[in-house]
């Protein structure tokens, strides 16, 4: 795993692979950045180990990354150094990892040196297209467990994850110092969900440090080095990339063949396009990075991205309802002949074809694993069976804790089911899916008006059962957010040019000049400028004013309808 910094070339001759000037092929060079470049010449590939943690939300993976960290030297031990590897912002403000990091720690062990690749993952179920793109560029993973909560469901998920791939799991039990820790309980767990032999875990206190080194011993033990074939042409994967303002774009890359250079041209497999490499290095903690927008996977995922976009990019941004890819299977000629193909995806709901114009309507589907308390069991099958999924499977994993699997349309669960799992179990299930294909729909898009007038961010595509108790829940919701205005206000949900729900805000006289009596003109143009600045955060629709979080606050209460 190395960083390459890449400067786009207009032209070049280069082919994939044709590296002009390749480094030695035992060596890597080090970015200028760190403090005290070790020295690389000394790292054969079979002294160079990738790997990844992950883990359930909250199960300590950043705290075990710090403590991986501080032991090879890779940081201080400074209180200032609490999850080095959260740098976002608004990582730090909530507490979780969201965007992937990779860090490169050097470690002795029995007189010879390693150098240890270690990619950082999110942990929340929004994020978990994040960890398989880590997993791409390593041989192995620490999956850590809470000695307190055992198994949840994204621990049952990242390990097929990682089984799937064929990586190495080390299986780690975390905070071993709770006083309610049962890390005997968690091992038997393991051997049951993952068939792993109990004496394979090691038990740990990332918080403390206990047994963390041993850690470290297991990932150079057990992990195999990465497989290069350095004779061939030259072969890497992107599984990361960032954009350094002074330096450019700096693009993580897992060698597969070859060697690369500074100087060397590259091309890029995706769109033939030619970089020139300005520097090879590996990656340490510290440096900045932004990312561009993957899509939204649920409301958490929007909320950090929204904060992102206003905290880092000073961006004014419009929330639309978050979609999934429906299909269509097209029945019009004319249509077929307009987009080349009978099938099409539609992204966006404004795109949606009448039903005259198609044969079929498909939904993605996902296989969903939720572990839960088995108190929760009943309300939790409920709460499925209100979003449309059908039961694979139920296990006990141990005396008093549920596995259940279930097939959901991706749409019921895009938006707040796991907020809705969460409230029902006192927080105590957890939840993580994924795909599963498509199925056959009826599906029907609705439209929501204020006064007549389409509110762009709330056209929504949805399942024709669905769609009375969908349309009312939202306008309900409008009318409790929207504040009232000069004159009436009539929100509907509509399915085509048929009303399906209506509620009426009342209207509310508001001068702001009332309170100034007397004819002072500064202080009336004071509380005028005053009434103009709240307006920036209003969204305009026809003439209603709209408060910009209306939106997101219309999607987070459409549970369980
Ligand atoms: N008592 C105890 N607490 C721990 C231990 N390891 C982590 N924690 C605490 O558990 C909480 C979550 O730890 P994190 O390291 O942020 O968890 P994470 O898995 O990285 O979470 P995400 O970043 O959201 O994916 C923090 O409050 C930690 O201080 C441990 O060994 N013992």
């Amino acid at each position: 795993v190395a960083g390459l910094v890449l400067k786009p070339r207009a032209t070049g001759a280069a082919r994939p692979g044709a590296a002009t000037n390749s480094w030695p092929t035992d060596r890597l060079f080090c970015s200028a950045e760190l403090k005290e470049k070790p020295d690389m010449s000394k790292f054969l590939v079979e002294d160079i180990r990738n790997f990844s943690i992950i883990a359930h939300v909250d199960h300590g993976k950043s705290t075990l990354a710090d403590r991986l960290l501080e032991l090879t030297g890779t940081i201080d031990k400074t209180k200032n150094n609490k999850q080095v590897l959260d740098k976002l912002q608004v990582e730090r403000e909530r507490g979780i990892t969201v965007k992937a990091q990779t860090a490169s720690l050097f470690y002795s062990f029995q007189g010879k040196q390693y150098l240890l690749n270690l990619i950082d993952t999110p942990g929340h179920v929004d994020f978990s297209y994040e960890v398989s793109r880590s997993l791409s560029a390593c041989q192995g993973v620490l999956l850590v467990i809470d000695a307190n909560e055992g198994i949840q469901a994204q621990t049952v998920a990242n390990f097929f994850l990682a089984f799937e791939a064929q990586l190495t799991v080390i299986p780690v039990i975390n905070k071993i110092d709770l006083k309610n820790a049962d890390p005997d309980m968690v091992e038997k767990q393991i051997e049951k969900v993952f068939d792993i032999p109990s004496d394979e875990c090691i038990k740990i206190s990332a918080k403390l440090g206990t047994n963390v080194e041993s850690v470290l011993q297991a990932v150079i033990e057990r992990i195999p080095p990465p497989k290069v074939h350095r004779k061939n042409p030259l072969r890497a994967l992107v599984f990361d990339s960032t954009f350094d303002q002074y330096r450019g774009v700096i693009a993580n890359v897992a060698l597969f063949d070859g060697v690369v250079s500074k100087g060397d041209k590259i091309v890029s497999a995706h769109n033939q396009k030619t970089y020139e490499v300005n520097e090879v290095g590996v990656l340490n903690p510290n440096e900045k990075s932004t990312h561009k927008l993957l899509g939204f996977l649920g409301l958490l995922h929007m909320e950090v991205f929204n904060q992102r976009l206003e905290q880092e990019y000073n961006a004014a941004v419009i929330l639309t309802t978050p979609t999934v890819p429906y299909k269509a299977v097209l029945s019009s000629a004319k249509l077929i002949k307009e987009y080349r193909q009978k099938e099409i995806t539609i992204i966006n709901p404004a795109q949606f074809p009448d039903k005259p114009k198609v044969t079929e309507y498909l939904e993605p589907i996902v296989l969903g694993t939720i572990i839960t308390p088995d108190e929760y069991t009943g309300k939790i099958m409920m709460l499925c069976q209100a979003r449309r999924a059908v039961q694979q499977n139920m296990m006990f994993i141990d005396q008093s804790r549920v596995m259940l699997k279930y097939l959901f349309p991706l749409n019921e669960i895009v938006v707040d089911f796991y907020d809705s799992l969460k409230s029902l179990s006192s927080g105590y299930a957890s939840f993580d899916y994924e795909d599963a294909g498509y199925q056959t729909a009826e599906l029907v898009k609705m439209d929501i008006l204020l006064n007549g007038n389409i509110v762009e961010e709330l056209v929504t595509i949805v399942h024709k059962d669905k769609a009375h108790t969908v349309g009312k829940t939202i306008c309900e919701r409008l009318k409790d957010t929207l504040p009232r205005q000069l004159f009436e206000i009539a929100i509907q949900a509509a399915i085509g040019s048929k009303i399906v729900a209506r509620e009426t805000v009342k209207p509310y006289r508001k001068n702001v000049l009332a309170k100034c009596y007397g004819g002072d003109i500064t202080r009336k143009m004071k509380l005028l400028k005053r009434q103009a600045e709240g307006k920036k955060r209003m969204r305009k629709i026809g003439n209603i004013e709209v408060p910009k979080d209306a939106f997101i606050k219309v999607l987070k209460t459409q549970t369980n309808k």
